[in-house]
């Protein structure tokens, strides 16, 4: 390799390489040097459209030593041509000078390249070679046990981490939050917008609902019948959807098929991906999100209970299905990963949600049994505590959904219920729920969640949830990581058309001057001026909950962090901490076994916005998961580079 000439791509230029007139089967194998960070193999044609497809792949410890990429570590880029302009942006690299990433001062690249991931973010992680340990003995009884004792809910908001200014990777300039200004046009406006709801006149408190559970818990059937009864699903649409369902086999799910629209998950009778949908309590302007319950679909209930301030956490009561939802994975139930009630309880706390109430459903399965709903919560209590839920934001209450039972109103004729159950209906537990705190004068944050075509909005439009700040049609905002500037075009909230979108809302923006292709979910749009920062190492302070085998450096993980995904490694374990005394039990520890609480460096293959959590909750949790489990959880201490 070292005499191979290869090609320094700028990272961001990746997408303009300009293939015309090269013979394609002879297109030589462009790398980086040493890391072989990005390599550019075995290119070949998809069409004759001018467009072609080329394998990227991000090499990792593996490529760097035999020279190949695994399998594993491909990923597929389309990459368009730059018509004409022959190799533009493409300096011939000799590998005896120093890698692009050696290079301390290194850009972190051109800004300007169309592309689905910003290159420049591409490090690799120095990862030693995994090895395979025995698990150890000494892991805690209880996997969740010290993640109350993090404290992630307590950790002191400290002011004036670094942050990176005007996209300068090499000026950190450190400036605390409360010198945010916002400009002068989106002052106006959140003034103005304040000042109505302070009236009275204005719209109701805003809240973010995830519901949450096991599959086939009944999530999506409880939702649509909660629709329903307030008002929000036709008669008419429940008796197509009964029939449709019924035709196929599946009458039992119609219920969920006001949610599950897509046609896998009602031939499947699974939630795939998170449906979002609107109602309104009494109280507040809910935005739901249901999530998908199966193993597999993990990642997007991440992407929606990072959105959220509040969960339902739906459990199977009947008998079976609540110790399916509830076991622990173990080396008896290696590959299962333990059921999901606990997973997403785990995440939940981990991504910063604090109110949860426990719908147990399917009681009717065993007639309402005062015993059974007792014997679930009693199960629950401790470990919901170990997870970090305090017990007084826990509410418990139970719903038969398909037979309406306690959705808006408690129980009024059925005997059985009456005679011990007190708790509240799904509606009041939501109204239940204490509204969150906006922080509205705070530097622009929204993690993208999706990216499409709008004909309302405009052509370019991404979708996300206001987690700080505000901005206004006809403002500026960054994309980072992409580090290009866009205008504020139309602006939806609730699906209303709007001037202003603050901290709290869920909103669609509709962007000019910026190619699609810089978009994507897990970017971050943020004021020109005060840029969230970028980079691909990360010190966290994590609990292990329940790898397979012990976490060792060199782990290959994938971050999880706002609606952000990423290829990563564990790249060093820095202590283990004493979570009840408090301090460093361990330095430099080999390994961490499940249970215990440690700080870690971590390194992602492309660049993360996240920030450290005590300057930007939503931006500083993250979750670390491995083989579709998730083994540890966290929030970031410090951002390198
Ligand atoms: N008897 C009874 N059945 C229920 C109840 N709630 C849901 N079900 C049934 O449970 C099955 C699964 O319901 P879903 O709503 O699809 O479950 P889910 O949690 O949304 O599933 P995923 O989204 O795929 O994780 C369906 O057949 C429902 O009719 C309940 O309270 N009682």
């Amino acid at each position: 390799m070292r005499n191979r000439i290869g090609f320094l791509l700028p990272a961001f230029k990746v997408a303009q390489i300009n293939y015309s007139g090269w013979d394609m089967g002879s297109l030589p194998l462009l790398s980086f040097r040493r890391h072989c960070k990005l390599m550019l193999l075995r290119p070949f044609r998809m069409g004759n459209q001018g467009n072609c497809d080329f394998w990227l792949c991000c090499g990792g410890y593996s490529a760097k030593k035999s020279g190949r990429a695994t399998a594993a570590s491909q990923e597929r880029y389309t990459l368009r041509p730059a018509h004409d302009e022959g190799l533009q942006g493409i300096q011939v690299f000799r590998f005896d000078g120093p890698s692009p990433d050696d290079c301390a001062g290194t850009p972190k690249g051109d800004k300007k390249g169309t592309r689905d991931r910003p290159a420049s973010a591409a490090l690799t992680a120095p990862a030693a070679a995994p090895v395979v340990e025995e698990p150890s003995s000494s892991g805690a009884d209880d996997v969740t046990q010290g993640m109350g004792e993090l404290s992630i809910s307590d950790t002191k908001l400290q002011e004036g981490s670094q942050h990176s200014r005007g996209g300068d990777s090499q000026k950190q300039h450190t400036r605390a939050w409360s010198e945010y200004v916002l400009d002068p046009n989106t002052a106006r406006l959140v003034q103005e917008s304040s000042a109505e709801e302070s009236s009275g006149n204005g719209a109701k408190t805003k809240l973010h609902l995830v519901v949450l559970g096991h599959v086939d818990a009944g999530k999506s059937t409880l939702m649509g019948r909660l629709l329903h009864d307030l008002g929000y699903v036709g008669q008419k649409q429940v008796h197509k959807n009964e029939k449709d369902s019924a035709q196929i086999g599946k009458a039992s799910f119609s219920w969920a098929w006001v949610l599950d629209e897509r046609p896998e998950e009602r031939a499947r009778g699974v939630t795939v991906d998170v449906a979002m949908s609107r109602f309104q309590t009494s109280k507040y302007i809910v935005t739901l999100m249901d999530a998908p319950g199966h193993r597999d679909f993990v990642p997007h209930m991440i992407g929606g209970a990072s959105q959220a301030d509040a969960a339902l956490l739906l459990v199977d009561g009947s008998i079976g299905g609540f110790e399916a939802g509830f076991q622990a994975s173990g080396p008896g139930l290696r590959g299962t990963g333990g059921g999901q009630t606990r997973e997403h309880a785990q995440l939940a706390r981990s991504l910063g949600i604090e109110q949860v109430a426990v719908v147990i459903s399917k009681l009717d399965s065993c007639d309402f049994s005062q015993d059974r709903f007792e014997s679930v919560k009693a199960q629950l209590i401790p470990f919901l505590k170990q997870c970090g839920f305090k017990e007084r934001n826990i509410q418990w209450l139970l719903a038969a959904a398909p037979l309406g039972i306690n959705m808006t109103e408690r129980p009024s004729k059925d005997n059985t219920l009456l005679a011990w159950f007190q708790g509240p209906s799904v509606v009041e537990s939501i109204d239940n729920f204490m509204p969150i705190r906006r922080i509205v004068d705070a530097p622009l944050r929204v993690p993208i969640a999706d990216v499409f075509k709008s004909r309302t909005l405009g052509s370019t439009a991404v979708g996300g949830k206001v987690e700080c700040g505000a901005m206004a049609v006809g403002g500026k905002v960054l994309v980072m990581p992409a580090g290009e500037v866009a205008t504020i075009k139309s602006l939806e909230v609730d699906g209303q058309k709007c001037p202003l979108a603050r901290a709290g809302d869920s909103c669609d923006v509709g962007l000019s001057g910026i190619e699609e292709s810089s978009l994507f979910p897990g970017s971050v749009l943020c004021p020109v001026d005060w840029p969230t920062g970028v980079s691909s190492k990360f010190e966290l302070c994590v609990v292990v909950l329940e790898p397979p085998i012990p976490i060792i450096p060199g782990t290959a993980v994938e971050l999880h962090a706002h609606t952000a995904r990423e290829e990563g490694h564990i790249a060093r374990l820095l202590t283990t901490l004493d979570p009840k005394a408090g301090g460093v039990a361990k330095t430099n520890p080999r390994r961490l076994a499940k249970g215990e609480t440690a700080t870690v460096v971590v390194t992602a293959k492309r660049g993360m916005c996240l920030e450290q959590y005590a300057t930007c909750r939503a931006l500083g949790r993250v979750a670390v998961r491995q083989g579709g489990r998730t083994i540890a959880v966290g929030i970031v201490t410090k951002v390198e580079g």
